[in-house]
């Protein structure tokens, strides 16, 4: 079977919005895009070549059902998505007026984040493409530093990891030379005025589009909103701020920081990331289960018996205690990213696929779910263990971190939809910190087979082995489901294999970080992966109610030793469920 295109492409465009205050700018996305001159369209951001492909399916063992050469696939005619092609119309159209220039200032340039992240995905799509022909990139903190001491920081953590390509450290350089560094407070004014003078002299008098994104702790957001919209937005184009988590730590400071950063900036200027969104298998949900008609008809609680959200990882919270002991495992990643994962995988299908048509059907899901209650979760934390002669460290062993910390590194919690999809299935979530191996994914299991005629040639329950699609967001990537299969022979003995499809096995092309994706979301003005502020609101009135619970009942975490599979209490809880938690059978 060959591999095809289609017209799927970008369907969302931002609307023109209107002034919201003389501070604040229009939204104008649709004419801010400049695209190099010259080019191919094709040749342009991967971006624009955004095709839907038919994939194989390979056996566990290795035999293929259904094939289309990787030959084909790069050789496939590309379709031109209609908002590229507008893109370049509404560009030619404003050609010899006024060409415009997007200038993206990392706020907390010399940070963890900053480094590790933020720049490296910049320059990733610069050299793919994605940035238009204009741009100007700005480091801010208030670290003293030249433009040649942040180029030379930067440097370090930039890779030439896309595809290989040779003319990678001139194409670097070329990046290098559009940063720049500015000294200043978070809270000054005037230092914001100043960045602004800066920009503007880059920005060489084009239509400016400003995008800031603040890499910076959560108590200095509304300080920097505040300068950054009142002294350095643009006059002539948009202005977007990217807020890092964590949006608050609970309803309250939620609401709070939702309505001091609404004193600045309104709701479409405001990109709230949660990076899981723009991680490739998270994004490709939507596609398995609306695009293949064989998964959408057992997408219900007629077929699913359960539905599991599992992160871990293999490292604890050193270095980055002080942090995490004020939030704990399941403000960090349940209420956020695993909750998220959730309302895309168990939406209604949307209108369409533009951004507030996706996120009234997420806001739906988290609104459809039950309070959840202390029972139906168990809380752990990691405690030191020495293994094979070297020591790791317990939660508590953190300079940073109180002696008698109750703070949750693990959580375990069953969750419900009061829907009439989804009556009664158990929403596991398990995430953890310093447990046995790093990994994210969610498990779809299946009911059994009603009345299964082949139970009887089989040594294990066929009702146990049921179906079960796994989605492995991390590390390799890829999809599966497990099927019963008949061994083969002249006998008839059956087992459970795999229908596998493995990223790396099947496409050549390396898988974008999650930031490319979402800091090139934040420049095309594309909303459908950012967290409107009724989603946030949803998402902490579920949690809130749970965490005072928690604090308020002094409520001691499991102790478990560091790298192990967690507490023991995890297991209970999907027992009592009835599931089994797919990750730690012993055919995952
Ligand atoms: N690091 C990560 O992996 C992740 C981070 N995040 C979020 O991203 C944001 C940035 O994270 P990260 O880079 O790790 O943060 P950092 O702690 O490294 O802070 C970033 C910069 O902010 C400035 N800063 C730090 N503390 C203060 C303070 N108390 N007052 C004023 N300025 C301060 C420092 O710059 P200077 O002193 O030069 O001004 C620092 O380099 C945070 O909101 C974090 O929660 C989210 C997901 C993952
Ligand atoms: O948001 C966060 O995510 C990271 C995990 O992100 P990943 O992309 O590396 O899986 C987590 O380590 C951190 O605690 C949390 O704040």
């Amino acid at each position: 079977m060959s591999s095809f295109s289609t017209s799927l492409s970008r369907t969302t465009s931002s609307p023109l919005f209107p002034n919201h205050s003389s501070l604040i700018n229009s939204d104008t996305s649709r004419r801010s895009l400049s695209f190099p001159q010259g080019l191919n369209l094709d040749e342009l951001c991967v971006r624009s070549q955004r095709k839907l492909v038919q994939s194989s399916v390979v056996l566990g063992d290795g035999a293929v059902i259904t094939k289309s050469s990787s030959a084909e696939l790069k050789d496939a005619p590309l379709s031109i998505p209609s908002q590229v092609v507008a893109d370049k119309l509404v560009i030619e159209s404003v050609g010899g007026e006024q060409q415009s220039t997007v200038s993206i200032t990392v706020v907390g340039a010399s940070g963890d984040l900053a480094k590790k992240k933020i720049f490296p995905a910049l320059f990733a799509l610069y050299y793919e493409g994605c940035l238009p022909e204009h741009f100007t990139i700005y480091g801010y903190a208030r670290s003293k530093m030249t433009d040649a001491e942040l180029r030379d920081m930067v440097s370090k953590t930039l890779t030439c990891r896309i595809d290989k390509r040779e003319n990678c450290g001139e194409k670097m350089e070329e990046f290098l030379k559009r940063c720049f560094y500015h000294t200043g407070q978070y809270d000054s004014q005037e230092h914001f005025v100043a960045l602004d003078k800066k920009l503007k002299e880059h920005e060489g008098g084009r239509l400016s589009n400003r995008l800031f994104y603040l890499s910076i702790p959560p108590n200095i957001f509304v300080d920097a909103v505040k300068c950054a919209s009142s002294s350095a937005s643009s006059v002539s184009g948009w202005t977007r701020v990217i807020v890092e988590k964590p949006f608050g730590r609970d309803s309250k400071t939620s609401a709070a920081l939702t309505k001091s950063l609404k004193e600045y900036l309104e709701e479409d200027q405001i990109f709230r990331i949660d990076h899981y969104l723009g991680k490739e298998l998270v994004e490709n949900l939507s596609v398995l289960r609306f695009s293949n008609l064989i998964f959408e008809p057992l997408w219900s609680r007629q077929y699913i018996q359960n539905v599991q959200f599992i992160f871990s990882e293999d490292f604890g919270t050193e270095g980055r205690g002080g942090y995490f002991d004020h939030y704990g495992i399941i403000r960090d990643i349940m209420q956020n990213h695993l909750l998220q994962i959730l309302a895309l995988f168990a939406m209604e299908t949307p209108v369409s696929l533009d951004a507030e048509d996706i996120r009234n059907e997420k806001v739906k899901v988290l609104r459809s779910m039950r309070p959840i209650q202390l029972e139906d979760v168990v809380i752990g934390q990691y405690k030191s263990t020495t293994k094979g002669g070297v020591t790791y460290p317990g939660y508590t062993d953190d300079k940073t971190v109180p002696k008698d910390s109750l703070t949750p590194t693990f959580a375990a919690a069953a969750l419900f939809i009061d829907n009439a999809r989804w009556d009664g299935v158990p929403f596991l979530m398990k995430a953890g910190k310093a447990l046995h191996t790093r990994s994210a994914e969610i498990r779809v299991q299946f009911r059994h087979v009603p009345g299964n005629l082949y139970n009887r040639n089989s040594s294990t329950s066929l009702d146990r082995t049921t179906n079960e699609l796994v989605i492995r967001v991390q590390p390799d990537e890829g999809i599966y489901l497990k099927i019963n299969n008949k061994v083969p022979g002249l006998g008839m003995r059956l087992d459970q294999s795999n229908l596998n499809l493995l990223y790396s096995a099947r496409y050549s092309k390396e898988i974008p970080d999650a930031y490319e994706r979402l800091l090139l979301d934040a420049i095309e003005g594309e909303r459908r992966l950012f967290i409107r502020s009724d989603e946030l609101d949803a998402a902490w009135a579920l949690f809130t109610p749970l965490l005072k619970e928690i604090e308020e009942k002094k409520t001691i975490p499991e102790f478990y030793p560091y790298g192990s599979r967690g507490p023991v209490g995890a297991h209970y809880l999907a027992a009592k469920h009835n599931v089994q938690w797919g990750d730690l059978s012993l055919d995952q």
